[in-house]
């Protein structure tokens, strides 16, 4: 019998859909080599484009195919330019993830060539660690709050709750327990100063009673910005507070490329996102040369997440084409160095994945 997966496609803004398009392009290619296994693609306009259209960002028919969907593949949403009248972005996506209760944000970093890292002395899997982002709490719960611009002073909340940090620990330790690294995790927290923090630190604790082959440690936020490009290798899942997690996943992709080397994956019990850590870059929208990338690794870690023999094996392959394309530096687009196109890089990953799937 064959299990089909439905999958929501949200191009988004500016690069959002040049970059999903590949993505959808490489898994219609994988599609008929997979026995047993089927895709079903159901695309929907949402971001900034669909706001300016019909005034909301994230509309219910949307939604609701998300809600009944094996998996959502999501390019990029907002613009720089474009505000709710609060002043604030358009950030649909941040609805996704309260909404759709998708509280583990894991965001691997791994460099496949020496010549993508600003460092010296790091070859291909030398960096490889995987952030593991609480992503509906946190700095974030004060996003609701509006400013007042004519008060002295301006205050937002950060919110920890024993529910959340439970299982966003919980899930950083399982993500070790898969990998064949350290099986370390590193909570990154700054319990030197804030209460909230004084309390995931304490919940870290008790949930790593229950991983007694896996290490644990506690690191600064600061520091481990330092260590990271310090040491990068001696990390190996990262597991922190929503704000924290966004600032040093950015951190992570300059090690190994930039934000089109940083797939995501927004992950709950019932539903998961996957889709780059960049945004709509909009500085290179329209020109055909966004790096597609960290949009077709997401759409590895989809493959993965189907947990399904036949997904994982086009999970492996789609990540050994990227492999194999990376190992020759001239294949780059100009985000990285090179003078390939965003169609003309998938070409090469289309060619290489053919190899790589039989
Ligand atoms: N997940 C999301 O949807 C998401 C994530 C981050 C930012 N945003 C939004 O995107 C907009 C732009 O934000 P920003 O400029 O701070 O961040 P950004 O990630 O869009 O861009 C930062 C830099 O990285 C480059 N870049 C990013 N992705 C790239 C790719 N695939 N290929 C080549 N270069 C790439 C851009 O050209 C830019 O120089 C904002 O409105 C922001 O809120 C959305
Ligand atoms: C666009 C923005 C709201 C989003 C976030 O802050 O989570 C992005 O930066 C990310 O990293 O996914
Ligand atoms: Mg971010």
């Amino acid at each position: 019998m064959t299990k089909t997966y439905k999958i929501v496609v949200l191009g988004g803004d500016g690069i959002g859909p040049e970059v999903t398009d590949q993505a959808v392009r490489l898994l219609k290619e994988i599609q008929p080599q997979l026995s047993g296994v089927a895709f079903e693609f159901d695309e929907h306009s949402v971001g900034v484009g669909e706001y300016q259209k019909n005034g909301d960002a994230l509309p219910e028919t949307a939604f609701e195919a998300c809600r009944n969907s094996d998996a959502i593949l999501l390019g990029a949403m907002g613009l720089p330019n474009v505000r709710y009248p609060n002043g604030k972005e358009i950030a649909p996506q941040l609805d996704l993830r309260e909404k759709l209760d998708l509280y583990g944000g894991v965001r691997p970093i791994e460099l496949f060539h020496e010549a993508d890292t600003p460092l010296k002395n790091y070859g291909p899997g030398e960096i490889d660690f995987v952030l593991v982002r609480e992503s509906t709490e946190g700095i974030f719960a004060g996003r609701d709050a509006v400013a007042d611009l004519d008060a002295d002073e301006s205050l937002n909340i950060i919110r920890i709750t024993r529910k959340g940090a439970e299982r966003v620990c919980r899930m950083a330790f399982e993500v070790a327990r898969k990998r064949d690294k350290a099986k370390k995790v590193s909570l990154i927290d700054k319990a030197n100063v804030l209460s909230t923090m004084v309390y995931f630190r304490h919940i870290f604790d008790e949930v790593a009673k229950d991983f007694p082959d896996i290490t644990a440690e506690h690191v600064y936020v600061d520091a481990s910005a330092l260590f990271m490009v310090r040491r990068p290798h001696d990390f190996d899942v990262m597991v922190t507070e929503n704000m924290f997690g966004d600032i040093l996943s950015d951190l992570a992709a300059g090690l190994v490329g930039g934000m089109g080397m940083a797939p995501s994956a927004d992950i709950g019990d019932k539903a998961a996102v996957f889709q780059p850590s960049h945004g709509s870059a909009p500085d290179i929208a329209g020109q055909g040369i966004a790096n597609p990338i960290a949009m077709i690794l997401s759409a590895v870690m989809m493959l993965q997440w189907f947990d399904n023999d036949e997904t994982r094996r086009a999970g492996a392959a789609l990540h050994a084409a990227v492999a194999r394309v990376l190992s020759d530096p001239s294949n780059r687009t100009p985000d990285m160095g090179g003078k390939l196109s965003t169609t003309q890089i998938t070409d090469a990953i289309s060619i290489a994945l053919k190899d790589a799937l039989n």
